[in-house]
């Protein structure tokens, strides 16, 4: 056991802005982060494996999860359901590993004003433009063009949700907006390690100003 609890890292953008990619980067610099591995009812890509990139489920299965009240946070998006695991992330942030989540404004929604709010950091991925956008869905090569031009009719609702993230990065270069992601990730992490001795430390610095007196 340790004192210390897990942060919840939440990365959300609209589709093809970059999450997957970055959210792979930050896995392979600390391998101690724990991916939350989502339930989805979409048919798995090419190069998805079941388990590691989604649990790929059925629609029954998906409802009875939540019905249960195993997701931590669930959502409808582009005509499917997701959703969030609850006991592998409480297990994680227990033992003190911090939980990185790639997952849409609404389930960010939902975790942050929830009993573990207090432990999220959440950040909202950019495009540099919307044809860069519409450019790297295509790049990607794994949807039709009817579902990039979906995702791309979409990406305004989530774009619209910017503001309610602790921190918004564009991604323009990979390599920075990576950079960016860890100075976060550290300065955080250092925040939540000092301040449950902050109060004591504060207390001691009193008494020794009020011996001034
Ligand atoms: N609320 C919620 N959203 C999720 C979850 N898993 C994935 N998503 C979001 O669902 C959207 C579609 O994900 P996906 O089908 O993998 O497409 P991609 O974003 O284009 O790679 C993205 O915005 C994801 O962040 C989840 O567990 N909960
Ligand atoms: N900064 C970037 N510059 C150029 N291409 C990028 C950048 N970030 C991601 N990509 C590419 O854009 C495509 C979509 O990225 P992906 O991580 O799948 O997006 P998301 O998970 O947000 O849907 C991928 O082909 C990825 O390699």
């Amino acid at each position: 056991m340790t004192d210390r609890r897990g942060l919840l890292i939440i990365l959300s953008s609209p589709s093809g802005a970059g999450k997957s990619t970055l959210a792979k980067q930050l896995m392979a610099w600390d391998p101690s982060l724990k991916f939350s591995v989502s339930a989805t009812t979409r048919d798995p890509r090419e190069g998805e494996v079941d388990k590691r990139d989604y649990f790929f489920v059925s629609e029954a299965d998906f409802r009875k999860a939540v019905s249960q009240g195993e997701m931590l946070e669930h959502a409808h998006v582009f005509g499917n359901n997701y959703g969030s695991p609850k006991s592998p992330v409480e297990a994680a942030i227990g033992a003190g590993r911090d939980v990185l989540f790639d997952i849409d404004w609404q389930g960010a929604q939902q975790i942050r004003t929830s009993a573990l709010g207090p432990y999220t950091l959440s950040i909202f991925i950019l495009p540099p433009s919307i044809p860069e956008l519409h450019r790297r869905l295509i790049s990607r090569g794994q949807d039709t063009t009817e579902t990039i031009a979906k995702r791309m009719r979409k990406s305004w609702d989530e774009i619209s949700h910017w503001d309610g993230y602790d921190y918004v990065l564009v991604n323009d270069s990979l390599e920075e907006t990576e950079e960016k992601l860890k100075t976060i990730i550290k300065a955080e992490r250092m925040r939540v390690a000092q301040q449950p001795r902050l109060s004591d430390h504060v207390r001691r610095l009193q008494t020794e100003f009020e011996e001034l007196k």
